[in-house]
């Protein structure tokens, strides 16, 4: 009978059903969401799926997971329309002509949410869950028989029929998603173009079956290839050309889901064994043996239902690392403990690497002696962080290498630079049991020095924790030496690795690997083995707004001569001075000869922040000769960067801001500490070194704010470079009290011996540096305003740098206009 309608207006009438019935689910499911909990939308997926007979309240649990993954995805919405629309269908069949047919209420429920199970007209017979052999008479083919040796499965069947020379018909029942993509029913079509796309779009629909014409099949499946790709924790997806054959296939799989944008078909991991036993037939690329192997218990549904690691037994390590552990830091010494000591923890900057790294391996301390390479920079803040932590260890037990000669063996724990390892002896295979590589990324190239001296070590190694915020993900081939390093099993060639992840393709040259693929099942797949990777966004409570580090800077940076000056300055120093003048241009001689000292080590610091992939930063410094220093060496690297100094125009400095924070690229902010340590926003960065200590902690405090203000989204993190040996002994215990104080005046949020490493480095012990610390004190806690220190500063730099003469010149040249009682105070500074 007809309607009347259009087919448009039918079409239209239809559509808006169906959004009304979305509109239901979706109101459905957010009245019912209060009962999915915190638990992440991949495990409430599969702890219900593992739930055998699910409730209704259940299946609506399942749909507001999937909903919540991306509730604006059409594959999501989709899902949505199948739920209602299924009880739709069924009803209003089981009202019809297929009335006969007995579905009981928890079949239908669960098979809702999937598809629908029905017969269409193509003269099949009824479904409730057995496989059934179904006759066509269009005359099946052998890819028609496939598609109808079905599990019935919540599916209208239709076929077909060849009228005439050029046309078909498509006979089929009722089904609103089919008539959504097309009005089939009645309509009669051009055999060719349509032919193909119109089978094509209606076999992707999940709940249609639709029989090609005989010999008509659009593509023989020899000729269709594809492959088996992981999407999440607990579904792959089947990246393939169309087959009627396969679709037919897919169409048995209970967890199938068809995705309308990308237009793949996926499953859940429990379907992969009977997926690619149907499959035998057609060339599809199975899942790799490190990912079969990782999913193991998904694949065999024996799946925990948790992602939480088990606490691990913590009681033989020191109590006050275990004690100052936070939440997520605890959570991935677990997860370490649970992968047996193997693994990459790839935490973003700053989020304690450090202090889980050392309590992993401190559950280990059986097996040491340990084995730590680092960046050359930070090795001796790796020996101050394992006493800091592990007050158990004697003075003596850590062991930091400076030369190819040194022992390697000779503490219970010994620190090495990538470097310095390449040039030690090549027979430490099986040496060490426990090992640590902090910013494991140095090793991304195998051919490198350092990575074929570190591999064999590794994978000698028992426990091997490798440290990395910045895991190339983008750049696959940067991962392999990491991956096996970790796990020298999971891809023992390169080349296969290269093929499934870094898109490899074979150039005239040779193989190209520069190139990533499959990078969804490559980040499930480590985070599952052997990868824990936290973002700050994903624990900003629990870390404070601003994180402080000491970095302790190689002292061999240092060359002898300079060396020698620092103990001659030192030495007069502690004999003490007639006058307060002279105390103080010691003091600053002091403190001018530590910039000098410091400025190798504060560039190696730089070049390694800059190789470990950070981005933006800030660097602070004081003297001229360390802004120089610094910015030639990024012109050299090629490093984009911004300087701000004394010399800068203000006219010019919010353009620089501005090109601070809006370059994409990695850029660096040079800047004075005493000439922009306010009034700038450099919130696009939540990193700040000071590559030199100042004794006004208000100084340093607002130029750490440079980055910590307003539009931070982020937790700052803020390195100070200390040298030993030089006036840092002094400056940097005299900082942490000095805003200790101010922090118990409440005047200060800040108190540095909290967020940062100890206070006392120094050996107070010792009368000598206590003279001189006292003198620090004395001279630079009395309380005088700012712009009398810069000024004395400035005076002091130029006196230490030229001599008065041409100090006073320069600055009364063009770089510096000196303001008349700037003038006064550097004249009386040099007394002229
Ligand atoms: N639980 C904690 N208690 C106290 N201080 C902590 C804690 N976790 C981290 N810190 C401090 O936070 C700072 C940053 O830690 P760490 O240097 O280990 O970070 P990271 O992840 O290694 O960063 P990067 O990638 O920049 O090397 C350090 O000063 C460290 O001592």
């Amino acid at each position: 009978m007809s309607s009347g309608l259009t087919e448009e207006q039918k079409r239209r009438i239809e559509e808006n059903r169906q959004k009304a019935l979305a509109r239901r689910a979706e109101r459905l499911a957010a009245q019912k969401g209060g009962q999915v909990g915190n638990t992440g939308p991949q495990l409430k997926e599969h702890s219900l799926h593992n739930q055998g007979n699910l409730k209704q309240e259940n299946d609506h649990v399942r749909f507001i997971s999937q909903h919540q993954r991306n509730p604006n995805s059409p594959v999501e919405q989709k899902s949505y329309l199948h739920k209602d629309y299924n009880h739709y269908t069924t009803n209003q069949q089981m009202a019809g002509s297929h009335g006969d047919t007995t579905l009981s209420d928890s079949e239908m429920l669960i098979n809702t949410g999937r598809s629908t199970e029905r017969e269409g007209g193509g003269g099949a017979s009824q479904a409730s869950g057995k496989m059934q052999k179904v006759t066509s008479s269009a005359g099946a083919g052998s890819a028609s028989e496939a598609v109808l040796h079905k599990k019935a499965h919540s599916v209208t069947k239709g076929k077909c029929v060849k009228y005439g020379e050029d046309r078909f018909q498509v006979e089929i029942g009722y089904n609103a998603e089919l008539i959504s993509v097309h009005a089939l029913s009645y309509s009669l079509f051009l055999l060719h173009p349509v032919f193909f796309s119109l089978v094509e779009a209606a076999n992707q629909l999940s709940s249609v079956i639709l029989v090609p014409l005989e010999g008509e099949n659009a593509k023989p499946s020899a000729l269709v290839k594809g492959k088996c790709v992981l999407i999440s924790r607990f579904r792959f997806e089947v990246d393939i050309g169309y087959s009627a054959e396969v679709i037919g296939v897919f169409k048995q799989m209970n967890s199938r889901n068809y995705d309308m944008k990308t237009r793949k078909w996926s499953f859940l991991l429990e379907d992969y064994p009977k997926l690619i036993q149907s499959l035998a037939s057609v060339e599809v690329e199975p899942l790799p043996k490190a990912v079969v192997q990782t999913f193991a218990t998904q694949i065999e549904r024996f799946t925990s239902q948790t992602v939480d690691f088990p606490d691990a037994d913590l009681s033989e390590v020191d109590s006050k690392i275990v004690t100052s552990l936070m939440p997520f830091q605890r959570e991935g010494v677990n997860f370490a403990i649970l992968r047996n000591g193997r693994l990459l923890l790839a935490d973003d900057m700053g989020l304690g690497k450090t202090i889980q790294a050392i309590c992993i391996a401190a559950y280990y301390r059986k097996e040491w002696p340990l084995l730590v390479v680092t960046p050359s920079s930070v090795r001796f803040t790796w020996a101050e962080a394992f006493h800091r932590w592990l007050p158990s260890l004697s003075p003596g037990s850590t062991n930091v290498i400076v030369t190819g000669k040194d022992n390697l063996m000779a503490s219970l724990v010994n620190i090495i630079s990538f470097d310095l390892l390449s040039k030690m002896d090549k027979h430490l295979k099986g040496t060490f049991q426990v090992v640590i590589i902090d910013e494991s990324h140095f090793l991304k190239n195998i051919k490198t020095a350092r990575c074929r001296a570190a591999m064999p070590l590794l994978k000698a190694a028992r426990r091997v924790i490798l440290l990395s915020g910045t895991p190339a993900m983008s750049r696959p081939a940067e991962l392999y030496t990491q991956i096996a390093a970790v796990q020298p099993a999971f891809f023992p060639q390169f080349h296969s690795f290269g093929l499934r992840y870094c898109d490899a393709k074979k150039m005239p040259w040779g193989w190209d690997y520069s190139g990533s693929s499959n990078l969804t099942e490559l980040k499930v797949l480590l985070e599952e083995s052997i990868m824990i990777r936290r973002l700050k966004s994903d624990v900003l409570s629990q870390l404070p707004a601003k994180q402080r580090k000491m970095v302790l800077v190689a002292p061999e940076g240092i060359n002898a001569k300079t060396k020698a000056v620092l103990a001659a300055a030192a030495k007069k120093m502690a004999k003490g001075y007639e006058s307060k003048q002279q105390e103080k241009e010691a003091l600053l001689l002091f403190y001018n000869r530590t910039a000098e000292a410091k400025i190798h080590s504060v560039v190696e610091y730089i070049l390694e922040l800059l190789e470990s992939g950070k981005d933006k930063f800030l660097v602070f410094a004081h003297h001229k000769i360390v802004l120089d220093a610094i910015v030639a060496e990024l012109a050299k690297k090629r490093v984009e960067y911004i300087r701000i100094d004394g010399s800068t125009p203000s006219a010019e400095r919010q353009s620089l801001c501005q090109k601070f924070q809006f370059s994409e690229k990695q850029t660096v902010a040079v800047l004075s500490l005493t000439a922009a340590n306010m009034g700038l926003t450099l919130s696009a960065a939540d990193l700040v070194v000071f590559a030199e200590l100042f004794w006004n902690p208000g100084v340093l405090i607002q130029a750490e704010d440079r980055a910590h203000r307003i539009g931070q989204t982020s937790s700052v993190n803020v390195h100070y470079l200390v040298a030993k040996g030089t006036a840092d002994d002094y400056l940097w215990p005299m900082i942490q009290e000095k805003i200790k104080v101010l922090g118990e005046a409440g005047l200060s949020e800040a108190n540095f011996s909290e967020t940062a490493e100890p206070t006392d480095y120094y050996p107070k012990s010792d009368p000598k540096q206590k003279t001189i610390y006292d003198l620090f004190q004395r001279t630079f806690s009395e309380n005088r305003d700012d712009t009398d220190e810069v000024l004395h500063l400035e005076a002091a730099d130029a006196c230490f740098d030229f001599d008065p003469e041409s100090a006073l010149q320069d600055m009364e040249g063009e770089r510096y206009s000196v303001s008349p009682p700037k003038k006064r105070h550097i004249e009386e500074f040099f007394k002229v």
